[in-house]
């Protein structure tokens, strides 16, 4: 009847006040064929809503049925009815507890009322009833592409996500500090191994103390980041060293990796490794196909107006993802304007979105569900053993940064035993995007930037790096190569120990060890060079 109702209605109104999910506006807009149904939903504003709350303490329903029109409490209802060209009637469906979130991802299609305004809601109707087809159509068209984009699958996820931070923060909460970076043992077991991997945070990690004396915090050329200065040396040498592989992961946009790392032979791996390009090649993306990203304008709105209201904030607009930064602002009123940015966020245009928001110590970042260091390292992984043709396995990893709790994936992606409890949560994350079946895993697609060089041009399938498989044997198996040359080996040899895990500045990490800021990877790295060379 429900249904059957909708496929019917040529237009919806739904007054609702507050909404819990509001599936009929969603039903409504699904149910839609030909006829293109119009939609009018209350107007969305907490705030103006808040305010009507707490000024008004009863109110008028709009609606024909005698029931609903009782006196009301300030409960706020919603009444949702429908009009039925064919029978000439207004269906009254039902009264539920609703507040007008639906307006938020549909109120581009619909026709947006204040409820309270009768007057209003009357010209609404009249507007629905008279709408040219053209405009129906478009209006339809919008809201149509938002119901089917965003659907339970994506929401699913989003939200067994979100509860996977939750456990993985509380379970960073009570773990204990990890000790020191074993120096002298990280660098003999490097001396020991033949094909190493270093995989190397940049901001805060290869960059300058922030509170550097002399820096002039008022400065905008002082927000960019820079490399170390004196790591230039010991970079070139490590990186000329054919035993060693460095890849540069960051959430950095390309841009600003090219201008920090261009020189070195080295891989670039940007927005939290959605770009990779080895310096001697070209960008191409890791990143997921159909990665949603219809909400960033809406984020940059909410960000534009923080930063012009947060002196010496600013922001970062990435493809994948957007930063607010406030490290140069003052820091309580900072935190301030974090918090209500924060509510703002999950409270307005992106509350339905497939995002993840994620606050730094002073920044919050909105990031696509799904963009995290760990879950790109399995793709750049796979790339880096294709480029170079790799016949023998990686047998030593140093993984350092001062990397957000989100991306400390890629810390446990290279654990060969995670333990039952600490880990379990991040080894099942970081397995949610290894245990697609091959066929539907991404794989290496043109470069979004700029042409891929030819090498990653119509690649295939990477090898899997499937960790809890990483001491068996993995099929190695590119498309570009005959099905006859498929080759099996062990794309990770670390026989445990000859992996060191490294959190910079950080004590609750779920890295093996600790350095304490970027001064001691630059004097550890120096070490490192001095001893290979
Ligand atoms: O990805 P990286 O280039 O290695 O950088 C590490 C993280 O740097 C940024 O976060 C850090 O600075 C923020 C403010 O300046 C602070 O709020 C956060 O706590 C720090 O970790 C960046 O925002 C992150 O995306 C990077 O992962």
């Amino acid at each position: 009847m429900h249904a059957l109702a909708l496929v019917r209605t040529y237009v919806a109104l739904v007054t609702s006040l507050r909404d819990g999910m509001n599936l009929v506006s969603y039903e409504f807009v699904a149910c839609q064929d030909s006829k293109k149904g119009v939609l009018i939903l209350s107007e969305d504003s907490v705030v103006k809503l808040y305010d009507f709350y707490l000024s008004n303490t009863c109110r008028v329903i709009l609606s024909t049925d005698d029931q609903i029109q009782a006196p009301c409490t300030p409960n706020l209802d919603a009444v949702f009815f429908c009009i039925d060209l064919e029978s000439k009637s207004i269906i009254y469906y039902k009264l539920s507890i609703a507040f007008a979130g639906a307006a938020q991802s549909l109120g581009a299609g619909a026709i947006l009322v204040n409820p309270w305004n009768i007057t209003e809601v009357a010209d609404s109707i009249l507007q629905a009833l008279t709408m040219t087809p053209e405009d129906r159509e478009k209006r339809h068209r919008h809201n149509f592409v938002h119901v089917t984009t965003h659907t339970a699958q994506e929401w699913a996820e989003t939200f067994v996500s979100e509860l996977d931070d939750t456990v993985i923060e509380a379970k960073l909460r009570t773990k204990q500090v990890p000790p020191p970076l074993p120096e002298e043992d990280a660098i003999s077991r490097y001396l020991q191994s033949t094909n190493r991997l270093l995989i190397l945070g940049f901001n805060a990690t290869l960059t300058e103390p922030v509170d550097t004396p002399g820096r002039r915090a008022d400065q905008i050329k002082e927000m960019e980041l820079k490399l170390h200065p004196e790591l230039k040396e010991a970079l070139t040498a490590l990186c000329s060293d054919r035993k060693t592989t460095i890849v540069v992961l960051s959430g950095s946009d390309q841009k600003t990796l090219d201008d920090n790392f261009g020189e070195y032979d080295m891989w670039l791996a940007a927005e939290h490794g959605m770009f990779l390009r080895l310096t001697k090649g070209e960008w191409m993306t890791t990143m997921p196909e159909h990665l949603n990203m219809e909400w960033i304008d809406s984020v940059k709105h909410v960000f534009e107006y923080f930063t012009e209201r947060t002196p010496r904030s600013h922001f970062e607009l990435c493809e994948t993802s957007l930063v607010w930064n406030y490290k140069y602002a003052d820091v309580e009123f900072g935190r301030l304007q974090a918090r209500d940015m924060l509510q703002h966020l999950w409270t307005g245009p992106i509350s339905n979105a497939s995002v993840d928001v994620v606050q730094g110590s002073r920044s919050v970042e909105v990031r696509a569900v799904g963009v995290t260091k760990g879950a790109a390292i399995d793709r750049i992984l796979g790339e880096i053993v294709h480029s170079k043709s790799m016949t023998t396995p990686i047998d030593y990893v140093l993984c350092v940064g001062h990397f957000l709790g989100k991306d400390e994936d890629v810390y446990t992606f290279f654990e060969p035993e995670l333990p039952s409890d600490g880990l379990a949560v991040a080894r099942s994350k970081q397995n949610d995007g290894l245990k697609i079946p091959s066929d539907r895993r991404p794989s290496m697609k043109l470069p979004v930037i700029r042409s891929a060089p030819k090498s990653s041009q119509g690649k295939g399938q990477r090898p899997s790096l499937n960790p809890e498989k990483r001491t068996a044997n993995h099929s190695c198996e590119s498309g570009r190569r005959a099905s006859a040359e498929k080759i099996s080996w062990n794309v990770l040899d670390l026989k445990g120990d000859n992996y060191f895990s490294c959190a910079v500045g950080r004590t609750r990490t779920n890295a093996r060890y600790l350095l304490g800021s970027s001064d001691d990877v630059v004097s550890f790295l120096m070490k490192l060079a001095n001893a290979s060379t």
